[in-house]
């Protein structure tokens, strides 16, 4: 099994497309927790997911209590990523089937969701500044995770 990535009700097509598009291209799972505040199928998210949208894998769960209940299932541990967690992502200890949460832009994810989370991770950021881009986070954080795990993909260009 290998990492998934999730999304909690993202707002914003264009961020959701290029982890899409990330997720796509990493060979990862990418799970969207509705509802979106956009159409699914919305031009901003094709434009940034492209053409790799075609081979991405996309679960959409209706609610958060749907995603939980697909989680459970699979005995995966939920890792929330929050400007509010306590450990910095590189001192964190992924294991290889982890689910990567992401809060929306608006409004990072509801104290229910934190209290489910089985870490709680900050990519560490100097003092004042507020958050990253969610798709600039997620790429940092899939980097570091995939790095621990040995998830990324063997086959590199030209080899
Ligand atoms: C624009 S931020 C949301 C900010 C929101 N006001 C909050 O308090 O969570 C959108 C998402 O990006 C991720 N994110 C942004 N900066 C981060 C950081 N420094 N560490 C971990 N996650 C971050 C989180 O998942 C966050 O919920």
């Amino acid at each position: 099994m290998t990492l998934a990535l999730a999304l909690y009700q993202p707002d914003i097509a264009q961020n959701a497309g290029t982890l899409a598009r990330a997720c796509a291209c990493l060979g990862l799972g990418l799970h969207i927790i509705e509802p979106a505040g956009f159409p699914v199928g919305d031009a901003g998210f094709r434009r940034a997911g492209m053409d790799y949208l075609d081979r991405a894998v996309i679960a959409r769960h209706a609610s958060f209590a749907a995603f939980e209940a697909w989680r459970a299932a699979q005995g995966r541990r939920l890792v929330l990523c929050t400007t509010h967690g306590a450990v910095a992502h590189t001192d964190f200890a992924f294991q290889g089937d982890d689910v990567l949460l992401l809060g929306r832009e608006s409004a990072g994810v509801p104290e229910a969701v934190h209290a489910a989370a089985n870490g709680r991770i900050r990519i560490p950021l100097v003092a004042d500044a507020r958050s990253l881009n969610v798709a600039l986070a997620g790429a940092m954080i899939l980097g570091e995770a995939l790095r621990q795990t040995h998830g990324f993909p063997r086959q590199l260009r030209g080899s």
